[in-house]
């Protein structure tokens, strides 16, 4: 009789090399902490030491689990998905996501009511804001990113993720990424970039993390079974690559000594203007746009089970977009030091920007076509459409602003947040939250444990968003008419102030709709935790791999 012999269980090179790297980032991150100049910094560096043993920790305790053989990359026939990470970052998109919501109600409040500053520098406006922008767009964007990639490269390609380590990498790398830049806004850490805050050395371990994604996603695509690579992953890449060169290039700057969480920019002035802006035009185009839209192409099919609309239209506003994106960030520098012509250049390709963001939402909402009655039906597939609804709305007022006279009045004033949470809450959380409803029950093998819940989620939060954004709207435009107002002498008619009054009824009604958003977040989460909390399916469900072929 024949035996087979067990395959003794040995240390991959990944295990082994990964295991020395972090021994070594945690020996010179203690030294670092120790020799620290600030104590934000030592606290930091800490950080890092701590964090790199416990990653030491976990390769080893894994490695004492698992099996001697790497997990199959098919089972009977069929791809051994890799649920894990997925499931990871979708339930740490819910957590940061009412964090950071939390963070923009109290924000909300402190703008209404001054004295929540409370005279300390850790709840002051100034720190808790990058707070929230990081919290909502990194946090809670990046890790439903994350998790809606992992699995729409998986299921489109079908095949397993590339890498064993590697998606854990990336997942909990990130958001140790995240930890440190938030922890170092409220210490006081920052460079004073908006949207790119975080100072040399949180930057330093996002672009390792960054470049590890991109490899796992070009990997995961080089061994899928599929010939054809769908539309989604398209939208995935450009974001994932497009991401890396903004960042990159909006952080070529000097630290001052290794021991010192500050560094210099190479650029000043008007350069340092431009390329921020540059980088934070795109950050909303491929962060919270590209991306996104590769969520829609995914699960709006699905949830409908209809083939797209016009996949001929999803590959052409694809490179319409991303070529058009990239040359529209002076629309942020309107009225400053920057040339003229960059100015104008800038409008000129904002206002085109129109058309390819209307072809996503016309393909997105028509990929309903004869499948309406689900509408009515299913509160999951109302959300992803109103946000698409909501995507069509801000990227016709974004044009409407980028036009230089109208810039002139809204500049600087609060209609620009409206139109940020327009496209943030209406478009970038709605189509999140339709996404996770999907994916967190096919993940865990869950079927979600009320629709009715997601109702009311649904309608609590349009409203919160309607009262936001309707509130910004007569707050922005008021302020900039006050601001410009003329006594027939010439004077200003208002002072600072006066305008500054004006504002408070505005403000309450902003954080009434803030509120009222983050009570259906709330929603969402019970929702998630009974889903959770019940009993497994007894077959997978899900079986059909991507959304239905091209025209
Ligand atoms: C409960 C929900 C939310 C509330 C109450 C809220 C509130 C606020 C407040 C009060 C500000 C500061 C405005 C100012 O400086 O005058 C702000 C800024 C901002 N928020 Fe939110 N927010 C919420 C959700 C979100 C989400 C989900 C996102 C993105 C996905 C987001 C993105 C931003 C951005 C990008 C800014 C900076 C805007 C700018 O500088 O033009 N917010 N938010
Ligand atoms: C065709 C698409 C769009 C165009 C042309 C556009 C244009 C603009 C313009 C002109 C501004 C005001 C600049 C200023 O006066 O300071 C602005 C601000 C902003 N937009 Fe858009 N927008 C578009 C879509 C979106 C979408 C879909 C989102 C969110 C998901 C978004 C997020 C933002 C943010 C966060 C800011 C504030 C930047 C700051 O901190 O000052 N935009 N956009
Ligand atoms: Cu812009």
């Amino acid at each position: 009789m024949e035996r087979t012999l067990p395959i003794p269980k040995q240390m991959t090179f990944g295990e082994i090399s990964l295991s020395a790297v972090f021994v070594a980032l945690a020996i010179a991150s203690a030294f670092i902490a120790v020799k620290a100049y600030t104590p934000a910094y030592a606290f930091h560096a800490a950080l890092f030491a701590v964090g790199s043993l416990g990653a030491v920790v976990a390769i080893v305790l894994r490695f004492r689990a698992r099996d001697a053989a790497p997990p199959p990359l098919l089972i009977n026939g069929r791809p051994n998905y890799n649920y894990g990470p997925i499931k990871f970052t979708s339930i740490a998109a819910l957590f940061w996501g009412v964090a950071g919501f939390l963070v923009g109600l109290y924000l909300a409040l402190e703008l209404a009511y001054p004295a929540l500053n409370l005279d300390l520098p850790w709840t002051n406006f100034g720190r808790l804001r990058p707070l929230h922008t990081s919290a909502v767009i990194f946090a809670f964007g990046g890790n439903v990113l994350l998790a809606t990639s992992f699995y729409i490269m998986q299921r489109t390609s079908r095949a397993r993720i590339a890498g064993d380590l590697a998606p854990w990498f990336v997942v909990l790398g990130y958001n140790f990424f995240i930890l440190i830049a938030g922890t170092g806004y409220l210490l006081g850490v920052t460079r004073g970039h908006e949207y790119a805050e975080p100072e040399w050395y949180a930057i330093l371990w996002l672009v390792v993390v960054w470049v590890v994604y991109l490899l796992v996603y070009l990997f995961t695509l080089a061994r899928r079974a599929e010939p054809h690579i769908y539309v989604a992953n398209w939208f995935f890449l450009a974001f994932i690559v497009t991401v890396a060169v903004l960042v990159l290039g909006n952080n070529v700057e000097i630290p001052i000594s290794v021991f010192s969480p500050k560094s210099v920019i190479v650029w000043a002035g008007v350069q340092d203007a431009m390329i921020q802006w540059w980088y934070g035009h795109n950050a909303v185009g491929f962060f919270l746009t590209a991306g996104f839209l590769g969520i829609m192409y995914y699960f709006i099919p699905k949830r409908t089970d209809r083939p797209i609309y016009s996949y001929r239209l999803s590959i052409v506003h694809f490179w319409a977009l991303i070529f058009l994106y990239i040359w529209a960030g002076p629309h942020h520098l309107h009225y400053t030091a920057l040339p003229d012509w960059a100015q104008t250049l800038g409008m000129v390709f904002s206002v085109v920007l129109w058309m390819p963001s209307w072809g996503g939402m016309i393909n997105g909402v028509m990929t309903l076509s004869g499948a309406w009655d689900k509408l009515r039906t299913d509160p999951v597939l109302r959300m992803l459409v109103v946000s698409v609804a909501f995507y069509g709305m801000s990227t016709f007022e974004g044009p409407l602003m980028s036009v230089k006279a109208v810039n002139s009045l809204s500049h600087y004033t609060d209609w620009g947040i409206g139109h940020v949470h327009s496209g943030s809450l209406g478009w970038v959380a709605f189509v999140s939250f339709g996404a996770l409803y999907c994916l967190i029950p096919w993940v865990f093998n869950k079927r979600l444990y009320s629709l009715k819940l997601v109702n009311w989620h649904f309608w609590i939060s349009t409203i919160g968003i309607v009262f936001y954004i309707s509130s910004m709207w007569v707050a922005g435009i008021m302020q900039g008419l006050m601001w410009r107002a003329y006594t027939p002498q010439g004077f200003l008619e208002y002072s600072f102030v006066e305008t500054t009054e004006a504002l408070h009824p505005e403000y309450v009604i902003r954080a009434i709709g803030g509120g009222l958003f983050l009570i259906g977040a709330l929603i969402m989460v019970y929702n998630i935790w009974r889903t959770l909390a019940s009993p497994a399916l007894e077959s997978a469900q899900d079986v059909a791999a991507s959304p239905l072929p091209a025209e």
